[in-house]
């Protein structure tokens, strides 16, 4: 069913925001008074395409509709969700909120994008207060999953339930605080964080670069995938976080920090920080730095995604909810039309799988066609039980022909045919499509290993079986061209 979401604010959270819904399928109704705010959502929704659908291994649905509207009455008419992302001011947002309630469904849920007001402030003086809820993101927010949400006993059951799947159902993580404070959890961290490296800055300690130096070639890769407290719990040794803390705890008083003592924004500091962020940045525009960093940040949870770790194992979860309506299987029996071909992936070409000639790099082609494989494998019943007691396919031979080429962003599918299936042996035929065009095919023989000696052993009878049931089905077919070549010179 389509869903409608109501982005009231449309800055870099509410576009964010905006991006994060219309990719996952939903239509999004837009309502901000800046002249400038369609302009400026699109820009950041062009970052939003070249980067989200291809953070997961499975095709996110097709995108919703995006329409602007003149008042916040028409932006939440219909919408299931609306997500408030105006400025920092709760009076604003308060009066946002009234408006908000006169107009919108009474089973709604409002988010609000707040980076520090507790729900209750924004809930106070409100007729239905239950429908309000703080839903505070990250920036990106089309990238990164963490959404603090933050209720109060004025939040009944279902209102919860309801931001907890609709949060979910867009890729993201919804941290459930049942406690309000302000600044909810991960700003408190961001806070002290900045407040130390002002001081830093402003001591001469340090420069601006080299502060993020600090961070980004040491301990911030180290959270990104562990947090903080499994970090240090590693750090302890053998004897873990209990040794961490006897070691590390009394520093806590002496102390190294000035947690609590705001430096005072005066005009020198503000230029200080400025100039030296000029210096350090100021070659790249906004934008390019946004790209850069989605580029990073993709490649990052991408190699999360690799180890099912963090970050990348939330995207895991999220693509296998997608498999079904992305027209992939798991088992033989959920196969539609054992005639033709099988679908083994249907995904969009992900930024870091892309080269210096600006399309998709050679060894990705073996990557997807080693998923399609993968994916095969599982079909027949050789899934990751199977293997675990033992059983398992090796790759004896490949041969890769390169017809078409494709950039990132672009959908690409992968069609297998199983032309021989008997005994240990497993012959594949993939083909990979972006739409009608063809790109690329993969020849593969493998043979079935006994995991325990490493050497060739026939399957299990319900493999062979499965295998043998997908040989004869696609032998109807006509012979794929080019099975069975051999290099040979370009025509
Ligand atoms: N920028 C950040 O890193 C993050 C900001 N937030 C929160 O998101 C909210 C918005 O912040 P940003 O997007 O950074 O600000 P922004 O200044 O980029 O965008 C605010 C937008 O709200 C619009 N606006 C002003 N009055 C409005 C009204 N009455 N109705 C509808 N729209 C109106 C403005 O025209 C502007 O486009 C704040 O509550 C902030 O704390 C949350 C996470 C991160
Ligand atoms: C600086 N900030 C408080 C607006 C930051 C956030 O709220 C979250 C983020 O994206 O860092």
């Amino acid at each position: 069913m389509e869903q409608s979401a109501a982005i009231i604010g449309g800055g870099v959270i509410g576009g964010g925001w905006a991006a994060r819904f219309l990719l996952n399928g939903w239509n999004v109704r837009v309502f901000d008074p800046d002249p400038e705010a369609e302009r400026k959502i699109s820009e950041v929704l062009a970052n939003a395409r070249r980067s989200l659908p291809g953070l997961g291994n499975v095709a996110l649905p097709a995108e919703g509709s995006l329409t602007f509207h003149d008042t916040i009455a028409e932006a939440v008419d219909g919408a299931a969700w609306i997500q408030e992302s105006v400025p920092e001011r709760l009076d604003l947002k308060q009066k946002v909120y009234a408006e908000l309630q006169a107009h919108c469904a009474p089973d709604a849920v409002i988010g609000s994008s707040t980076s520090g007001f507790k729900p209750s402030q924004l809930q106070d003086g409100r007729e239905n207060p239950g429908q309000i809820v703080v839903a505070h993101p990250f920036n990106p927010v089309y990238l990164l999953p963490l959404v603090e949400l933050v209720t109060t006993a004025a939040n009944p059951a279902g209102v919860i339930d309801r931001a907890k799947e609709i949060i979910t159902a867009i890729g993201m993580y919804p941290l459930h605080l049942k406690k309000e404070i302000d600044a909810h959890v991960a700003d408190r961290f961001l806070e002290a964080v900045w407040r130390e490296a002002l001081w830093l800055v402003k001591d001469g300690i340090a420069t601006t670069e080299e502060i993020d130096n600090a961070i980004r070639y040491g301990f911030g890769i180290r959270w990104a995938q562990m947090g903080l407290f499994e970090t240090y719990r590693v750090a302890g040794g053998e004897a873990g976080m209990k040794h961490f803390m006897a070691q590390f705890g009394p520093c806590l008083s002496w102390p190294w920090t000035k947690l609590m003592d705001v430096p005072e924004f005066t005009d020198e500091l503000v230029d200080l920080i400025a100039g030296q962020s000029d210096e350090q940045s100021g070659q790249y525009s906004i934008r390019e730095l946004e790209r850069h960093r989605d580029d990073n940040l993709v490649g990052m949870m991408r190699a999360l995604g690799a180890n099912d770790w963090g970050a990348g194992a939330l995207q895991n979860t999220h693509d296998r909810g997608r498999e079904s309506e992305a027209g992939l299987v798991r088992a033989i029996d959920d196969i539609e039309d054992l005639s033709q071909p099988v679908l083994t992936q249907s995904r969009v070409v992900p930024l870091d799988w892309t080269d210096y000639n600006g399309h998709m790099t050679e060894s990705r082609y073996l990557d997807a066609f080693a998923q399609s494989t993968d994916r095969l494998m599982m079909i027949i019943g050789c899934d990751a039980e199977y293997i675990a007691n033992g059983g398992s396919y090796f790759t004896a031979e490949t041969h890769i022909r390169h017809i078409d080429e494709v950039h990132a962003g672009d959908p690409i599918q992968v069609r297998t045919r199983v032309i021989m299936g008997a005994g240990k042996k497993m012959h594949l035929w993939h083909e990979m499509y972006s739409g009608e065009r063809l790109l690329a095919t993969g020849e593969h023989m493998l043979l079935h290993v006994d995991l325990a000696t490493r050497r060739s052993a026939p399957p299990a009878p319900h493999i062979e079986a499965n295998l043998v049931t997908l040989a004869e089905a696609h032998a109807a077919l006509p012979a794929p061209e080019g099975l069975g070549r051999a290099i040979g010179a370009p025509r």
